[in-house]
């Protein structure tokens, strides 16, 4: 069957964005499923639920503003949702869609028990105060309070929102249950529940699982030229931590501009200049360089860190990398991704590649409820472990079926998905 010929009724075929890349990485997988589970695949092409919320509120000049705001649990046969909470001004419902289907597959291939759920809010919160953004933050939460609860949704950070909504989530779910419920909401402030490693878990994900490749494809990390789209949570975290390996980070990119320097920037200058100047461009010891140069950076490895379609086939065909990683969710476009596969290059899939920040957030919630916190180094060893487990698994599978590393990763998730609903059973 052609997933991408269904359409649900409540999107239109112009407006598919990202959950059509997710129905056609659905078309490539169904066909290397086991032939038990096959039959299920449907399940993945239709999210469980859908949520639209309006949030509606008044501004610091007295005016009243509404945003549109969505939930969507994509699948629950795991266990409760599970992921972040985006604000962006071009989020849509069929972004959050796919989100919620990437987070479904990303939470099997790393086996926490969880499903696939994801939120958002079509808002740029650079245009507002931060008594806006907590207003904000606060009605959203009540609207989309239903679905929910530690055993049910838990949120996390995602684009544009950080510890402190976090803290601003679980506050209003808290103050509305008549309770405090630290396991609702990960990413959290330490001082509220948070967990140790949470804050660097997703950039930390990102190396470990490049440094497995690199060692595969017999390439040292030590001496590597890195190039970092994005340089927000994920993307700073892992430049940072590519640098302190020995790497050669050449440049990087945030939605100002991009930077350059063949020798090496120095990565805490650059974030210590856009803490700043709210930007990237223009920091010093270092090139500022067209954005659209810094696809053709000479660099061995690539980090995409910031939004989806990003490596379109025009950019793929540019890029000099061995290794793209994929920190961001969705960033390569499903045309771009087979000219990438007949050039050899190697793409570390968003599910596997950014998939230490649930992993920690796995960990916060664990710790919550059992109001029991362990050490940093308890959670990073945890962390690098489950990673390599998850890297190889899919690594020695996609070798040995002679796929691409996103298809092995799919098939991994999507049957740990399939066999879930086939051991519960279906309603008659
Ligand atoms: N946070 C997490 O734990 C996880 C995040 N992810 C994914 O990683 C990606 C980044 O998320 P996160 O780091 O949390 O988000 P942040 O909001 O912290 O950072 C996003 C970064 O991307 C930059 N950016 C945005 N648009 C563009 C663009 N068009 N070109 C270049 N740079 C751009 C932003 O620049 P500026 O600040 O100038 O706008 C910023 O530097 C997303 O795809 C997210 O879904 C995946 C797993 C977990
Ligand atoms: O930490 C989480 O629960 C989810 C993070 C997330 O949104 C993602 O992995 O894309």
């Amino acid at each position: 069957m052609n997933n991408v010929a269904h359409i649900p009724s409540y999107l239109s075929a112009e407006h598919l964005g990202p959950w059509e890349t997710f129905l056609v990485q659905i078309d490539r997988v169904e066909p290397h499923l086991s032939a038990e589970l096959r039959p299920l695949t449907p399940l993945l092409t239709r999210p469980m639920r859908a949520l639209i919320v309006n949030v509606p509120i008044r501004l610091d000049d007295g005016e009243m503003a509404h945003f549109e705001g969505y939930r969507v649990q994509h699948n629950l046969a795991r266990g409760p949702g599970k992921g972040g909470i985006r604000f962006h001004p071009d989020v849509t419902l069929a972004e959050v869609m796919a989100l919620s289907a990437w987070m479904t597959v990303k939470n099997a291939v790393v086996n926490v028990p969880f499903g696939g759920a994801k939120g958002g809010v079509r808002v740029d919160p650079k245009q507002l105060s931060l008594a806006e953004l907590e207003r904000l933050t606060r009605r959203y939460t009540s609207e989309i309070h239903i679905l929910l609860g530690q055993d049910k949704d838990i949120p996390a950070p995602d684009i544009n929102t950080n510890e402190q909504v976090m803290a601003w989530m679980m506050d209003t779910y808290s103050m509305n249950e008549g309770r405090t419920s630290m396991g609702v909401v990960t990413g959290k402030p330490i001082s509220l529940g948070g967990s140790l490693g949470r804050k660097d878990a997703t950039g930390r994900g990102v190396f470990v699982s490049t440094v497995e490749a690199a060692k595969r494809l017999g390439m040292d990390i030590n001496g590597a030229r890195v190039a970092v789209q994005g340089f927000g949570n994920v993307g700073e975290a892992a430049a940072r931590l590519f640098a302190e390996a020995g790497a050669r980070v050449v440049a990087l990119q945030d939605s100002s501009g991009a930077i350059a320097n063949p020798s090496g920037l120095d990565v805490h200058a650059a974030k210590a200049w856009r803490q700043q100047q709210g930007r990237l461009s223009g920091a010093p010891g270092a090139e500022t360089i067209d954005a659209d140069r810094f696809w053709s950076v000479e660099a061995d490895i690539l980090v995409a860190a910031a939004m989806e379609n990003q490596i379109t086939p025009a950019v793929a065909e540019r890029i000099h990398a061995r290794i793209l990683v994929e920190g961001a969710n969705g960033p390569t476009t499903p045309e771009a991704d087979l000219i990438l596969q007949e050039r050899g290059i190697t793409v570390i899939p968003d599910v596997l590649a950014n998939a230490g920040g649930v992993t920690v957030s796995y960990f916060e919630w664990v710790q919550d409820i059992s109001a029991f916190f362990w050490t940093e180094d308890e959670i990073n060893a945890r962390l690098d472990r489950i990673m390599r487990e998850a890297f190889t698994a899919v690594w020695d599978a996609a070798r040995a079926k002679g796929i691409p590393l996103r298809t092995a990763a799919f098939v991994l998730g999507c049957e740990r998905v399939l066999l879930a609903h086939k051991v519960r059973g279906l309603y008659p």
